[in-house]
């Protein structure tokens, strides 16, 4: 559907031949709101019942009582608890919440629910809930990225087998790695931060190292560009090989090629 891209988490499709999970949640329009407590220092004054400790959908509810966050939690009560003392007050003046029959509803089950809350809401206001709009890090903190890696502890220590080796090992055991001018967080170089942007639009795993890192990768600028004969940064190896710069991955990119590439086991 057409706002799939835009939600945090991505309406899969189904595979026809399994079965829909039986829906053993309340719909949203069929939930009534339980009123959170304003002030998130002190105890959530909220009885189990109403908020219970079980695994569901909830959806929180601002103190204009506009959707605001529909989220799936296996602890629905833990996870309003954790909102309310991270999202500004106003924004979580109430939630509603569906939870299973069963004592442990299946991913599937969840994320059936989560789907369903998500269509009627849109259904009825045309729009998704903001907090659940990709990009929007209120409700659910920034993904954790991995480091950048390093191929030396520092230039303090002595290297016991040579660059060459260590650059090697590294695009062996990294399905996906891009040599960049700067850090993953702060490229360094437009060429660099084109090429970061585009991995993580493509939901890539993929680690960089950082060839400007004199400290940790002392050498590895001019050693990098003989070992893949490629005189500039960035630099992209899957499998072991390198693909190509900036101008290669964005014209891939652009052609379809990058996905199925990147996907490959
Ligand atoms: N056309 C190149 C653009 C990258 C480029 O020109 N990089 C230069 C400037 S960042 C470079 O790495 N020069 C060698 C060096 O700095 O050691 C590509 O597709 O990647
Ligand atoms: S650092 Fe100047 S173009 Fe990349």
């Amino acid at each position: 559907s057409s706002y799939s891209n835009t939600l945090r988490f991505p309406l899969r499709r189904r595979s026809s031949c399994r079965p829909l999970a039986v829906a053993a949640f309340k719909k949203l329009s069929e939930a009534s709101p339980v009123p959170i407590p304003q002030e998130p220092t002190q105890p959530l004054l909220v009885d189990e019942d109403a908020l219970p400790p079980k695994a569901g959908v909830y959806g929180v509810y601002d103190a204009a009582g506009e959707l605001q966050f529909v989220g799936i939690s296996r602890n629905v009560r833990a996870s309003v608890e954790g909102h309310r003392r991270k999202v500004p007050a106003n924004l979580c003046a109430s939630v509603k919440v569906a939870v299973s029959d069963e004592e442990a509803p299946d991913r599937s089950a969840l994320n059936n629910a989560w789907k369903s809350w998500m269509e009627e809401h849109i259904a009825a206001t045309g729009k998704a809930p903001p907090g659940n709009v990709a990009g929007n890090h209120t409700w659910v903190g920034a993904p954790q990225r991995p480091p950048d890696l390093r191929l030396t502890p520092g230039r303090h220590v002595q290297l016991t087998v040579p660059l060459e080796q260590l650059i090697d090992r590294l695009v062996k055991e990294n399905r996906v790695v891009a040599f960049i001018k700067g850090s993953r967080s702060a490229p360094q170089c437009g060429f660099s931060q084109r090429v970061v942007g585009i991995l993580e639009a493509h939901a890539a795993d993929f680690v960089t190292v950082d060839v400007l890192d004199e400290e940790h990768n002392h050498g590895l600028r001019e050693t990098l560009k003989a070992y893949s004969s490629w005189p500039t940064f960035p630099q992209v190896f899957v499998g072991g090989e390198l693909v190509g710069g900036c101008d290669i991955i964005s014209s891939m990119a652009e052609r379809g090629e990058l996905a199925a590439l990147l996907i490959q086991k």
